[in-house]
């Protein structure tokens, strides 16, 4: 089972202490209703090698090689037990010689998103809904001095320690297995980002709310979602399923956003990017069995969903506490 006493010991002296008057027993009475599988998933990590990776680069990819190549027969055997943590949806990886090639090229995110970041180093960040935690280690990569993801899915905490192991068990970054509204509100972090999770939560104010609480005064919020064309009053709200997801709730314009985040009385509140998601970033591969974008679009027009409503189009938005 994943131990997250080195996470406790980690954060007893630092700004974040005060987490601990809550966190051991929430995680306590997390690990009594985990789902059957986390004790499979988790299992799988203690069949990794421990072999050390002489390389490391988080600057560029989340990539680790070995001194010594990697032998055919280990090479299968790595790929045999990585397999089984699929579906892999964010990422690329590059791990002793293994690539995963995930559902999402997560690099291309990244790309969009840094340029307009406030520099990262030593920073403490925080990152609501990081999945398998492929921006946290591009957040290390950049210098951060500490990164926490939060993310509910006891899949994506099995994948991230996965790929932790491979990366020299750096502890610069942690997934603590909550939701954002499970969190006690800590107000000290610099950073936090919110990506791809805004459209899952039945209540958009609320979820804004709550990233809030998080920030230190003056820190920043990394905001991304997916939004429609339309004025400050426009907002979709999908009938039963958006792109076959049947757990979105809110897509609003840039507009609507940004007012929102005014409403929520952030300031500085800036939109530097708007793309419509492609069939590159998006995309089935060998590491995942479900469907993908492809599989969610009007076949006859692109430009819509299978259900008829704009096509999946994000949109990043930056502001300050
Ligand atoms: N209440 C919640 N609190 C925290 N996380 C949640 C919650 N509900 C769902 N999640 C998590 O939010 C992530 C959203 S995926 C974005 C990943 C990455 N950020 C990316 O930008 O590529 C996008 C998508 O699947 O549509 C999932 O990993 C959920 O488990």
């Amino acid at each position: 089972m994943i131990d997250f006493r080195p996470f406790y010991a980690q954060i007893a002296t630092t700004n974040l202490s005060a987490w601990l008057e809550t966190l051991p027993l929430q995680l306590k009475n997390w690990e009594k209703n985990t789902h059957g599988d986390y004790a499979k998933w988790a299992k799988i990590i203690d069949f990794l090698p421990d072999t050390p990776a002489e390389h490391i680069d988080l600057k560029n990819f989340v990539k680790s090689d070995r001194a010594s190549a990697i032998s055919d027969g280990e090479k299968q055997r790595l790929i045999h037990h990585l397999k089984q943590l699929m579906p892999w949806r964010k990422g690329p990886y590059h791990l002793h010689g293994v690539h995963i090639d995930t559902e999402w090229r997560s690099d291309f995110k990244w790309d969009r998103v840094l340029p307009h970041l406030s520099p990262l180093q030593d920073r403490t960040i925080l990152d609501v809904g990081c999945g398998s935690g492929y921006h946290m280690w591009r957040m290390v990569g950049e210098g951060a001095k500490m990164v926490v993801g939060i993310d509910p899915t006891e899949l994506f905490l099995c994948q991230f320690e996965a790929v932790r192991k491979l990366l020299n068990n750096d502890r610069r970054a942690n997934l603590i297995p909550l939701g954002i509204e499970q969190m006690q509100p800590l107000g000290v972090f610099d950073t936090v980002f919110s990506m791809g999770v805004l459209y899952h939560r039945k209540s958009p104010l609320d979820h804004l709310t709550q990233l809030k609480s998080q920030l230190r005064q003056g820190g920043e919020l990394v905001l991304e979602t997916l939004v429609v064309d339309g004025d400050e009053h426009t907002a979709l709200v999908p009938a039963e399923r958006y792109a076959k997801m049947k757990n979105v709730y809110f897509i609003p314009s840039v507009a609507c956003l940004i007012n929102w985040l005014q409403k929520c009385a952030f300031k500085n509140v800036r939109c530097v990017d708007v793309e419509v998601t492609s069939l590159e970033e998006q995309r089935k591969t060998d590491w995942l069995e479900n469907e993908s974008l492809i599989d969610f679009l009007d076949p006859n027009d692109h430009s819509k969903t299978i259900e008829g409503y704009p096509a999946p189009k994000r949109a990043v938005i930056l502001a300050n506490k």
